[in-house]
């Protein structure tokens, strides 16, 4: 481990993969201002710099439910197909400017259908702005970006909206999740979307334990098959230290790492929505030791006023993580996408080795 932590413009260079980054927490405050004013939506600030740290302020708040009051506002200027392009485009944009070679994003489509776009129009209009930005990143800026749709786990629409990933699967999706509170609302609720998915060969992940413990992560694994875990931070509680600094990894614990099952950690939402009290205590920091299959995202780039550079630069000075832990992080996220193992490979062969194996940030 190196003693300096990464200069963060070293890092943006680095190609980075993320896999948990969702579309309605990713917006620019300039946007949302801009977006508010056109459709006469009331925000609680009016001035773009403001909005910025009102949406990180009010997202601070230490618990889930709070955190997730913010969307009210980001959902509700996403609700014509244009508004949802422009998103779409300018989320590909950030992403490439920052470094990023391939990213999942997610969003609910239920929740962008109240002025009367159909769910196939939303995933079109969605589609339609990723690609509008892959083709604008441009400059040498090359990204991979595709779509996991998600199903409020409040909410009973969850079948319909498995359905939708299937349908628009060779067209720019590339899986299924489920997000919300946490508490309350079990995975399970939702085994038959699950279980329809396992049957059409579909890739799903689950947002579980983050706002509650061990039992969400079981379920997810164990009743309803999810690929990957959204956060995972929880399965921290299946581990104990002993006295002598050995880990003991309980049986769930131990089944998550042997079956490499990816956790998509995002380092600051959790500090606000409570899940972990400073970087430097993230559970991310013994998983990494214990060599689960880590990997590090943003969660929501508006609400944490994050990037991938941010949250592994603040890892760095944590940890002490140089380029090759960075690369480790990499590729493991890679190898955990919802793509073809080939198009995986193309890009960690391609893509990522080669762009870690020069010293990062000269141009060729
Ligand atoms: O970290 C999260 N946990 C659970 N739900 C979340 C998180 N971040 C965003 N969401 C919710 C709010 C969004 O409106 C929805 C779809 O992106 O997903
Ligand atoms: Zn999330």
């Amino acid at each position: 481990m190196a003693g300096n932590p990464l200069d963060a413009d070293v890092v943006r260079r680095a190609p980075k993969v993320l896999l948990h980054d969702h579309l309605d927490g990713g917006l620019r405050p300039a946007t949302v201002a801009e977006l508010a004013a056109e459709i006469g939506h009331k925000l609680p600030v009016a001035d773009p710099a403001d909005l910025g740290r009102w949406f990180r302020e009010a997202a601070d708040s230490g618990s889930l439910v709070r955190y997730l009051e913010t969307f009210d506002h980001t959902v509700a200027v996403m609700q014509h197909a244009s508004a949802l392009t422009r998103v779409a485009r300018e989320c590909v944009e950030d992403l490439a400017a920052d470094g990023v070679v391939y990213a999942e994003v997610r969003w609910a489509p239920e929740q962008h259908l109240q002025q009367g776009l159909t769910l196939d129009e939303a995933v079109a209009a969605v589609q339609q702005g990723f690609e509008e930005g892959v083709a604008a990143a441009g400059n040498g800026q090359r990204i991979v970006v595709r779509q996991l749709l998600t199903a409020m786990r409040h909410q009973a629409r969850s079948m319909e909206i498995a359905e939708l990933a299937v349908a628009w699967r060779d067209r720019g999706v590339a899986g299924f999740d489920i997000a919300g509170a946490e508490a309350g609302f079990p995975p399970t609720r939702h085994l038959d979307a699950f279980e329809y998915l396992q049957r059409e060969n579909a890739h799903f992940t689950i947002h579980a334990g983050e706002a509650f413990g061990l039992p969400s992560i079981w379920q997810a694994i164990q009743w309803c098959g999810a690929d990957r875990l959204g956060h995972g931070v929880r399965i921290i509680d299946d581990i104990t230290i002993d006295a002598d600094g050995t880990a003991e990894l309980g049986r769930l614990a131990q089944y998550v790492r042997d079956k490499r099952i990816p956790l998509e950690m995002a380092p600051f939402s959790n500090l606000q929505t409570g899940a972990a009290a400073s970087i430097a205590e993230h559970p991310l920091g013994l998983l990494t030791q214990l060599r689960f299959r880590v990997t590090v995202n943003t969660d929501n780039r508006l609400m944490s006023d994050t990037s991938m550079t941010k949250e592994m630069v603040a890892l760095s000075e944590a940890f002490g993580y140089d380029l090759d832990d960075l690369r480790w992080f990499t590729i493991n996220a890679m190898k955990s996408a919802f793509l073809p193992f080939e198009e995986r490979l193309a890009l960690i062969d391609g893509v990522i080795k080669p762009g870690y194996a020069s010293p990062v940030g000269e141009t060729t």
